[in-house]
């Protein structure tokens, strides 16, 4: 049977050592922490357990890389990112094979974030180009008042395993673009798809120290990363709770931070949705990752006039999917990333039935044993429960009733997260009265898919600061500065 590395077309895309300062290294003291496939249990390699003094080196190495990194032209820093942009569509299918290797979704989609992933790097590569400063008209004779923007320097980035590659490139894609280096620390679960891209990223020539990936324990990484005062801006995406820690951890050196954190997505269904659109909306906005996103549905409210229509054409259509190992043909879900991950949604799920919610199919773990867990949809759910007020992060749909547009929209806010919400309706009042009074960075309206490279993703409340995407995005990797040029009078 072919090995991991095997199956790859470039097998030099699989590297065991981080790239720090533009070399390939191994942790000073040899030590390493195991990767393995959350579909098998398999280990598919090792890479480095790096600490501190590691960091250092590597944020060092970016301090060291930045005035001339800076220096480069916009459309020189541009054309590097379009070759690193080209190579990882080249690469496409060895980086979808990495990815479903190490984080377990589905080869269609791994190989679709590839893609996604690719596209930052692309938009950034433009947006970079269009940093525009302006002139102030004067209040006073003789003087011009000159705004410009510059890069805030070095940057780290801590990201999370549900996405390998789109959640580096949607932070190094504007960093590098706007003329600040970036050093990575990715999840422990995926460090191969972000080595890889580090592969590509020397090979399109972008310049030691600009880019690096540094993989170990992520509390002594990330304690250097947040409290080296080199450092000026820290993104991070991953959980809340997280988030606060990074967050409260930057305080110390003032850094910028951005955060795109936890989220708790209503879905709501209007009597006068498209039920077969808002099933297939569904689909999307709870299963893709295996509802291993941020932006995932995580609440169904479905008005009562046609809770019963919708509850069975999702139950049917939630049963037909496939569930597998990601690498099989036709498969539509893969395992969850871990054990603790089966065991929050199991929790959910008991304290629901518990509390008289019924299962309509799935509820339980998959045959396939290991980490893959049955979608499922729940009824009758309360919103008193859990599974209403803690992200659930897994395949489970829990069905609420509603009775009115304010009822719904009360529910839908009650919670502290803010990023993404959903809801189905043709009536075109009411679409622009709920996208107003909805409490979130983000509406997907008759529609369950709503991320993309040229939008700005990010939430409010407690899902976050700042957005990524978009030509928003690449403000959080600039700082404005104001020039104000005075002795301009004729010379008596
Ligand atoms: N808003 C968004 O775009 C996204 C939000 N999320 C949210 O994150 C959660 C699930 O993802 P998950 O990866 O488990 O989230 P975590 O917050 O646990 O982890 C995210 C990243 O942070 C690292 N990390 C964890 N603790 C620390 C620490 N003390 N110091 C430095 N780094 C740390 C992790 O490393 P390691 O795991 O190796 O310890 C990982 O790389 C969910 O709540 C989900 O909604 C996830 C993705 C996107
Ligand atoms: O990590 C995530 O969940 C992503 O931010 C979601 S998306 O950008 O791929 O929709």
């Amino acid at each position: 049977m072919q090995t991991f590395r095997e199956s790859l077309k470039d097998p030099t895309l699989l590297r065991e050592q981080c790239y720090l300062a533009g070399e390939w290294l191994s942790a000073s003291d040899g030590a390493t922490i195991e990767v393995t496939d959350p579909a098998t249990g398999v280990v598919l390699g090792r890479v480095p357990d790096m600490g501190a003094a590691e960091t250092r080196r590597a944020i060092d190495a970016a301090s060291a890389a930045w005035p001339a990194w800076r220096a480069l032209m916009a459309r020189e820093r541009s054309a590097l990112l379009e070759r690193w942009h080209g190579l990882m569509l080249e690469h496409a299918d060895d980086l979808a094979t990495i990815m479903t290797a190490e984080q377990g979704k589905p080869l269609l989609e791994a190989r679709g974030e590839v893609l996604y992933a690719a596209s930052f790097i692309k938009w950034f590569a433009e947006e970079g180009k269009r940093v525009y400063g302006e002139v102030i008209p004067s209040p006073g004779q003789h003087q011009q008042l000159v705004v410009v923007k510059e890069p805030v320097g070095v940057c780290a980035a801590i990201t999370p395993w549900n996405f390998p590659a789109a959640m580096i490139t949607r932070k190094a894609g504007p960093a590098l673009a706007a003329g600040c280096p970036m050093v990575v620390r990715p999840a422990g679960e995926t460090p191969f798809t972000a080595l890889a891209l580090a592969v590509l990223a020397e090979r399109a020539g972008i310049p030691p120290g600009v880019f690096t990936v540094i993989t170990g324990g992520s509390r002594v990484i990330g304690a250097e990363l947040t409290g080296n005062p080199l450092v000026r801006k820290l993104s991070f995406t991953g959980s809340t709770e997280v988030g606060r820690l990074l967050m409260a951890q930057c305080a110390p050196t003032i850094k910028k931070v951005s955060l795109e954190l936890g989220g708790n997505a209503p879905f709501i269904v209007f009597p006068d949705a498209d039920l077969d659109a808002a099933v297939q909306g569904a689909l999307i906005a709870k299963f893709r990752n295996n509802g291993q996103t941020c932006v995932c549905a995580n609440r169904f409210y479905v008005h009562d006039a046609v809770y019963d229509a919708f509850a069975a054409r999702l139950t049917q259509a939630v049963a037909a999917l496939q569930m597998g190992n990601g690498t099989t043909p036709g498969v539509q879900l893969g395992p969850l990333i871990d054990g603790r991950a089966v065991e929050k949604v199991e929790s959910h799920i008991a304290e629901a039935v518990q509390g008289g919610a019924r299962i309509l199919t799935g509820g339980r773990r998959h045959a396939l044993g290991g980490t893959f867990f049955e979608p499922t949809v729940l009824a009758d759910v309360d919103p008193g429960m859990r599974v209403a007020r803690e992200e659930t992060f897994g395949p489970l749909a829990p069905l609420f009733r509603f009775h009115s547009d304010d009822e719904v929209i009360r529910l839908a806010n009650d919670t502290e997260f803010g990023l993404a919400s959903y809801f189905y309706s043709r009536d075109i009042g009411r679409v622009w009265r709920v996208g107003a009074a909805l409490e979130y960075g983000m509406v997907g309206i008759n529609t369950g898919l709503i991320s993309n490279e040229v939008a700005p993703f990010g939430g409010v409340k407690q899902s976050g600061l700042g957005r990524e995407g978009s030509h928003y995005g690449i403000d959080d990797y600039l700082v404005v500065k104001y020039m104000c040029m005075g002795g301009l009078e004729v010379p008596s």
